[in-house]
């Protein structure tokens, strides 16, 4: 992937920002989470009349070889039967992208399936799966970084056509183990911390999968390069919303953060360039064990609780009627002074 150019967002309207949110109808701070989101996608667009443009949601699915340590009680043919079913406009993500005018985009970035052509279907496909990285790193760089490209190359064309407004989602049975693995390597958290139910593991099944992720760990512990981690511990999907991330950001787009294993893609590009939280929202925190260390490693507040714990994109895709109100309140609703209203003492 070629060199990014993300800056920091700039705190020059800061001030200009929050003065409109103050001087709305309400005592200072009641509307709560959604000024602070308000706030978040005016200095994202560097204005305080903010826009949002063309909302759309990039579904990444991959295999993992990590699934032959059993750490998934799903079996690895559930991602591309999943694949069908979002191209079949059955699954969670087509009912709240519907309800919500999200585009929604299903990319194959190394399912382990070979799919008719299909024009609903963004073949991204790297190679058919990852490796076992309980054996072997699980791509190679070359691998990690075209996946990141082909990222990069998605939101470059929503960029062009339109999109200002960005969330991410994945399908990958194995890919919570893959996501708890980066969380550790990056942050420096245990596997026993940091390991969840995936799916719906036991506490026996959670014990495994945390010694599995362990052993990994120690396997590869000479890594370091936070693109050689993305590349030894990570899935396509994630290598490939990783690259979308960066892209997204350089571009000055709103990112909705998602789940435990597209925040994990967001931990890697964070790794790569810290400024890229400056462009993201955080849809929600998710039921999944080592979802709350992530939020807490990035210093992020999740919009909703709901205990979700489906991926898909489906805490973006419901949390963004809440950004559109957000946008709605600061570009409609009077100040103390349209409306005629005193203000406090
Ligand atoms: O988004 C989340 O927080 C989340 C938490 C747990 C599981 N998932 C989904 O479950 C699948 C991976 O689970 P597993 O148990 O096979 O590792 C994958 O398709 C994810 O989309 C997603
Ligand atoms: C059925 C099913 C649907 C999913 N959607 C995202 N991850 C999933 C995992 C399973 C098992």
């Amino acid at each position: 992937m070629q060199e990014l150019q993300i800056n920091a967002v700039s705190t020059e309207l800061n001030k200009a920002i929050q003065q409109k949110i103050d001087l709305k109808t309400k005592p200072l701070g009641a509307l709560g989470m959604l000024e602070k989101i308000a706030f978040k996608v005016c200095q994202i667009q560097q204005t305080t009349t903010p826009q949002l443009s063309k909302p759309a949601i990039l579904v990444c699915a991959g295999d993992h070889g990590i699934t032959q340590e059993k750490v998934s009680p799903f079996p690895q043919e559930v991602t591309f039967q999943m694949v069908m079913n979002f191209l079949g406009g059955g699954a969670a993500i087509n009912v709240f992208c519907r309800q919500n005018n999200i585009q929604l985009l299903v990319a194959d970035t190394g399912v382990n399936f070979d799919f008719e052509a299909n024009e609903q279907l963004l073949d991204l496909k790297v190679r058919k799966g990852t490796r076992n990285f309980a054996v072997e790193p699980a791509m190679t760089r070359e691998e990690c970084q075209t996946a990141m490209t082909n990222g990069a190359k998605v939101i470059e064309q929503l960029h062009l056509e339109g999109t200002n407004i960005v969330g991410f989602g994945e399908m990958g049975i194995g890919n919570t183990t893959a996501a708890t693995a980066l969380l550790c390597k990056y942050t420096g958290i245990s596997a026993n911390e940091a390991s969840g139910a995936g799916t719906g593991l036991d506490a026996e099944g959670i014990l495994h999968k945390a010694s599995v992720i362990d052993k990994a760990l120690q396997l590869h512990a000479e890594i370091s390069h936070p693109l050689d981690i993305l590349a030894t511990f990570g899935g396509y999907e994630i290598a490939t919303i990783c690259g979308a991330i960066l892209k997204a950001a350089e571009l000055n787009m709103v990112i909705l953060s998602d789940g435990f294993i597209a925040t994990s893609a967001l931990i890697a590009a964070h790794a790569i360039n810290p400024n890229v939280t400056d462009y993201c929202l955080f849809a929600h925190e998710s039921n999944e064990q080592g979802h709350k260390l992530m939020l807490k490693h990035l210093k992020a507040e999740p919009i909703l609780h709901l205990g979700l714990r489906l991926g898909e994109g489906t805490g973006s895709a419901v949390a963004y009627p809440l950004v559109q109100s957000a946008v709605c309140f600061m570009n409609e609703m009077s100040s103390f002074e349209d409306a005629g209203v005193s203000n406090k003492e």
